[in-house]
């Protein structure tokens, strides 16, 4: 592999750019081309769900000369080649020397996926087995606490992929949710975490979910162990955690070690990446939250995606298509960032969940071949739900100084028609208005126009223009069932996917995350000490902040 700025149609982009895409303006591009919105826009539809995406990509700064040039980056980049590689369990995870196989836990159509050439799917399935007879055990009663009473609370311990995927799925799926379940996140080593979720449950009816791939994670098993005692304290008997707290896990060992039976394990394994485990058995949470049926068809939409990527033409393929437009801003336009905006309640933490996955996967300055990259890689992906987001942070997109290029995601229908239908009617009104301001903007002629007699205003006219030309995708989806958020998510996913793969990185190894943990776990003892003696092991304002904390802390 080369450098991404080595290949041929990076060359062609930056020539491309240069030379007149950096003039582009998109409302005279949508005067020229008055089919602009369907030579730019794609339509997904799931064959094993009710899955359906439109992706209108036609407020790109883009030409068709630019798209197929795009699409040509990524042929170059061999995206093909790399996909099919990570189908076929090549080890393309080289650092830690894994499959890249999350595609496996969803493959509902069983064909064999091989992995050191042995099918994974007998065990997969096992494992769903497993969740299937747990979730509907919890759901019909049968499971019951050490008092005989049947769960209520669901506490899923764990953080980064072993919560991010749980949280957000359970909250844009609140609308299938069972009615005799709650589900509560424990997820910070910062006490107050656990401390107000283990005041809203009772430990008779309460299920512990232990995740953790590693089951080292410091906060994870810290909160695990502090929840065990918690636990104890009112059930007395060491025999009663069978009852009230599994795990969720690759490490067996460290999971019996913590005194939880094996027979409440639920395994997972090291081709699974963190950030891409909901649809492991990291997913349980979800499982029982919203019963195996729905759970089953968040892994059918995630399919009928996978299927799409797989088989799709790269220029009607939806995760390379937005996967090139990220690159066309990233790395010619020098955008930093990019904005996942949901115009939906349910949806508000999935940008927040693709800020591991993106940023854990992507943020990486060394290429595959073990050199610094030249060029950018991963944005920082941010975002709020939308109308909220218009009163908060829409003035920078707007009338900012930075490009911002975001996606704008939407339900046809809602699942809470208020108002006769009203709020939503409203909500879609923004959800259209904004990416049309965000391209149009307004002209200076407009503003005079808007404002009439404006001898007395003359000095606010400059403030009132919008330069527009801001770049949006808009993603409309039917309605956010299980399989159309299956397919969402894995949409996303592939995009990830298919920037890493052009930029050269491993996209999914995490060492970055490795060295503050360690600094952490060499501090740690230096607060638990009562010496009054300074610390000094470390430069001037560690040392100092340490110190100033140790004095102050009584
Ligand atoms: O599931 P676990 O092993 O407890 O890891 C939790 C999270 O910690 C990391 O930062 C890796 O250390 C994320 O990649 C991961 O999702």
């Amino acid at each position: 592999m080369v450098l991404a700025n080595e290949l041929a149609a990076w060359h062609t982009l930056q020539r491309h750019y240069d030379s007149e895409a950096k003039q582009y303006i998109m409302r005279e591009l949508f005067i020229k081309d008055p089919t602009r919105f369907e030579t730019f826009s794609r339509q997904f539809k799931g064959s094993l769900t009710d899955a359906e995406i439109l992706l209108d990509f036609s407020k790109n700064v883009i030409t068709q000369d630019t798209f197929a040039t795009l699409i040509q980056l990524a042929k170059e980049a061999d995206v093909e080649g790399f996909r099919d590689k990570m189908f076929s369990g090549e080890h393309i995870n080289f650092t830690e020397d894994r499959a890249v196989l999350h595609v496996a836990l969803r493959n509902v159509s069983n064909t064999p996926i091989y992995d050191n050439g042995k099918d994974v799917m007998p065990e997969v399935n096992e494992v769903l087995d497993q969740i299937k007879n747990t979730a509907n055990a919890i759901g019909d009663g049968s499971w019951t606490g050490y008092t005989g009473k049947p769960i209520t609370d669901i506490v899923n311990i764990g953080i980064g992929g072993s919560d991010l995927g749980p949280v957000m799925v359970t909250e844009a799926l609140k609308p299938y949710a069972k009615p005799n379940i709650k589900t509560h996140f424990v997820s910070n080593i910062d006490g107050t975490h656990l401390a107000e979720t283990l005041k809203k449950v009772n430990p008779e009816t309460t299920l512990f979910i232990i995740a953790s791939k590693t089951f080292t994670t410091q906060e994870t098993i810290t909160n695990a162990t502090s929840a065990k005692a918690w636990f104890l304290e009112t059930a007395k008997n060491e025999s009663h955690v069978a009852k009230h707290f599994v795990a969720i896990s690759t490490n067996s060992d460290a999971v019996t070690k913590f005194g939880i039976d094996p027979a409440n394990m639920f395994r997972f394994w090291d081709w699974v990446g963190g950030r891409y485990s909901l649809w492991s058995a990291i997913g349980l949470s979800i499982a029982i939250y919203i019963g195996f049926d729905n759970y089953h068809q968040l892994l059918s939409g995630a399919h009928d995606m996978d299927n799409h990527f797989r088989n799709a033409p790269l220029e009607q393929n939806l995760p390379v298509i937005l996967g090139v437009l990220g690159v066309w801003y990233n790395n010619f336009f020098g955008a930093q960032t990019h904005a996942i905006l949901p115009y939906d309640q349910y949806l508000h933490r999935f940008p927040a969940y693709f800020q591991q996955g993106d940023m854990e996967s992507n943020g990486k300055y060394v290429t595959r071949e073990g050199t610094t990259v030249t060029y950018q890689t991963g944005p920082i992906i941010w975002g709020e739900p939308g109308t909220n987001g218009q009163h908060a942070f829409y003035q920078l997109l707007h009338q900012g100084t930075k490009i911002v290029p975001a996606d704008f995601i939407a339900p046809i229908q809602t699942h809470n028609s208020i108002g006769n239908g009203k709020h939503h009617e409203i909500l879609l009104s923004n959800f259209f208005a904004q990416t049309e301001a965000l391209m149009l903007g307004k002209s200076k002629e407009e503003v005079i126009s808007e404002l009439g007699d404006i001898s007395d205003k003359e000095h606010i006219v400059p403030h009132k223009i919008f330069l527009g030309n801001r770049p949006t995708n808009s993603i409309l989806v039917q309605k956010i069932t299980p399989g159309t958020l299956g397919a969402l998510i894995a949409m996303y996913e592939h995009k990830i996917f298919v920037q890493g793969i052009i930029w050269n990185i491993n996209s999914f190894d995490q060492w970055g995350v490795e060295l503050g943990k360690v600094l952490a776990k060499k501090i740690l003892p230096e607060l638990q000490n009562q010496d009054v003696t300074p610390v000094s092991s470390h430069d001037a304002s560690t040392n100092g902040l340490v110190n100033y904390y140790k004095a102050k802390r009584n």
